[in-house]
């Protein structure tokens, strides 16, 4: 099967530019679940780069060791605490996202795999699932049906393979890839150079991003980036194809001044500005046109 390619013509067609009368309370809220001790780094990352990508607010629930942390790098987002000071163990908020983002930095203890399930229950926002939610999933394959139609899932290989098990050939990899999509009508991604992205049959395939994007929390700052885009009513389909264009393209746009080697995942979220203003240069020509 023949990949669409998501190039500059795909994001246009999907992008829409900011209305001049949107005010914070309707420009989407975020909510962002991750964190344990020694990786709240992580969270900090996705939170900043889903405000960075335009949602009016953004929350993280994080466990209580994170509190100073996130509130001290990152001040325009609020912070909601787990009862435990190092791990999630109850998911429990009172506010009304629009949009999650759940599993940087999460972890593993056994009673942040019980909040995840109980989570999973109850939730009916559109959701991104990432890094250690995605590897809890993986140790409770039942758990998947617990999971909305078209939640976004944005596992890097490894993780991938421990989904959907391992794979002989490239070929086998996104067969595999497409049936667990069908399987359980979620949109997949193939973290990589390039990164795929599964929808059902149809395979997408991102044009930006480069090997700069190789280091530690750049897919942190993806998950932030695509629960900010579904926080602001795209359609989950197009949020996590915009978010992977435009994350690819700060690395593309960054590049020429950083290097690959002094490029890390903050350069990302500082360059999301300088991304955005380069899509609407391109959309303001084309209505020249
Ligand atoms: N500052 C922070 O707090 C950070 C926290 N992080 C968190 O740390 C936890 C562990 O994440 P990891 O992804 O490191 O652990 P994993 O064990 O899931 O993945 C690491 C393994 O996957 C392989 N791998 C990764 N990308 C690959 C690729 N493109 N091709 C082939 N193999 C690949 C690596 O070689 C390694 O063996 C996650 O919860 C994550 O969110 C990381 O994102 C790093 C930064
Ligand atoms: N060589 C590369 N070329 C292009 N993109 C890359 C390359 N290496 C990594 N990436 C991108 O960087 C991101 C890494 O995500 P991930 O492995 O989840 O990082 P982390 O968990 O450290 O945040 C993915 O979006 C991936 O596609
Ligand atoms: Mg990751």
């Amino acid at each position: 099967m023949k990949p669409i390619f998501i190039d500059k013509s795909e994001i246009i067609k999907r992008y829409k530019p900011i209305n001049k009368y949107t005010h914070k309370g309707i420009q989407g809220h975020a909510l962002l679940i991750g964190g344990s001790y020694g990786k709240i780094g992580s969270v900090c990352l996705s939170a900043k780069a889903a405000l960075k990508t335009g949602c009016g607010l953004v929350t993280a629930f994080i466990p209580k060791c994170g509190y100073e942390i996130v509130q001290i790098s990152v001040p325009e987002v609020m912070v909601l605490t787990d009862k435990e000071e190092e791990f999630i163990s109850n998911i429990n908020f009172q506010i009304l996202p629009q949009a999650i983002g759940i599993g940087p930095g999460i972890g593993q203890e056994f009673s942040t795999q019980n909040a995840f399930q109980k989570f999973l229950k109850s939730n009916k926002i559109p959701l991104v699932i990432d890094a250690d939610a995605l590897n809890i999933l993986s140790l409770h394959k039942s758990w998947m049906t617990l999971l909305k139609p078209k939640t976004v899932l944005t596992p890097h290989p490894k993780e991938l393979e421990r989904l959907i098990g391992k794979w002989n050939s490239d070929e086998e990899k996104m067969d595999k890839t497409i049936a667990f999509s069908l399987q359980y009508d979620l949109i997949v991604f193939m973290k990589g150079a390039p990164t795929y992205i599964i929808d059902g049959h149809t395979i997408y395939q991102n044009t930006t991003g480069n090997a700069a994007l190789a280091t530690a929390g750049s897919g942190d700052v993806l998950t932030g980036m695509i629960t900010s885009l579904l926080a602001q009513s795209y359609e989950p389909l197009n949020a996590a194809i915009i978010g992977v264009y435009l994350h690819g393209l700060t690395a593309d746009i960054a590049l020429p001044e950083t290097g690959y080697q002094s490029f890390i995942a903050s350069t990302i979220i500082d360059t999301i500005g300088k991304t955005y203003l380069s899509l609407e240069n391109n959309i303001e020509r084309q209505e020249l046109l």
